[in-house]
């Protein structure tokens, strides 16, 4: 193992996996260090998704290891991963819609404690800190599009993760509702969560990574800064246009 694979929080080496003649993830490396907030971007069917649950262990590679602080966990089940601290969100939020939400929380609670009443407890913990405390009551299915993400994050979040792969977390929300849930986001990495995110917002991205991740095709086609992947040519033909990489560039914060 090289250096960075010794200190990443998670450590992907080789990853391969095809789906009949398409191969959707493609000797992927990558290493993420332990406390950061990253991002992994590319267009629609780079394989982001797919690297995810190769990472969480909802699928198994057909080549490479997965190494989560050090431990090889290729192919083991995505329960006992979130025992070792490892918990991913999904694209499509799908709650138990007639529990509320501090019952769908819970849920998230009870893989650390077989208490009732401590799972709830937590549960309100975790709703205060992605902005849900006062939806605590309600069913889920009265849930917006926002508080279903909102819900999501905070399921997640109740498992105590060390790792927390968030899957589109704001697709599907306004200009405004993204604005909101950025925070939300930056908190949870700097209360000491390592976070890997899939996203397609970019101005998040540039707002919340220190480092970008870019998937192409299934190959790991850039990695760095955001500033740097969004000057890199490659990064610019496959995903972002000229354009975008043009805006993105002129909006960038400067120290
Ligand atoms: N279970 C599966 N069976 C067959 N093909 C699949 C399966 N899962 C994913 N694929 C294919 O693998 C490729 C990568 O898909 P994936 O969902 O990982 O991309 P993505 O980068 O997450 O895309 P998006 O940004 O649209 O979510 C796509 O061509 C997709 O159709």
């Amino acid at each position: 193992m090289n250096d960075a694979a010794t200190h990443a929080v998670l450590s992907v080496q080789g990853v391969s996996r095809s789906f009949g003649g398409l191969c959707a993830v493609n000797d992927v490396r990558l290493d993420v260090p332990r406390g950061s907030l990253s991002a992994l971007i590319g267009p629609n069917g780079a394989g982001k998704t797919t690297l995810f649950a190769l990472v969480s262990g909802f699928l198994k590679p057909d080549r490479g290891t997965v190494r989560f602080q050090g431990q090889d966990i290729t192919g083991q089940a995505p329960h006992r991963n979130a025992a070792l601290g490892m918990t991913r969100t999904f694209q499509i939020v799908q709650p138990f819609a007639q529990q509320t939400v501090r019952q769908n929380i819970a849920v998230g609670a009870h893989l650390r404690t077989l208490g009732r009443r401590e799972a709830l407890a937590q549960a309100e913990e975790v709703a205060q800190r992605v902005g849900l405390a006062s939806q605590l009551d309600k069913p889920a299915s009265d849930l917006t599009v926002a508080g279903r993400k909102r819900l999501e994050l905070a399921r997640a979040l109740a498992t105590r993760p060390q790792l927390l792969l968030l899957d589109e977390v704001l697709a599907g929300l306004n200009p405004s509702e993204i604005a909101q849930m950025i925070p939300v986001v930056r908190g949870i990495a700097d209360s000491g969560i390592t976070v890997l995110m899939i996203e397609h917002v970019m101005q998040a991205v540039m707002n919340l990574a220190q480092h970008v991740w870019v998937l192409a095709q299934g190959q790991l086609i850039a990695n760095g800064t955001p500033a740097e992947v969004t000057r890199d040519e490659r990064v610019i033909e496959a995903y972002l246009g000229h354009g975008m990489a043009a805006r993105l560039r002129a909006a960038e914060v400067r120290p």
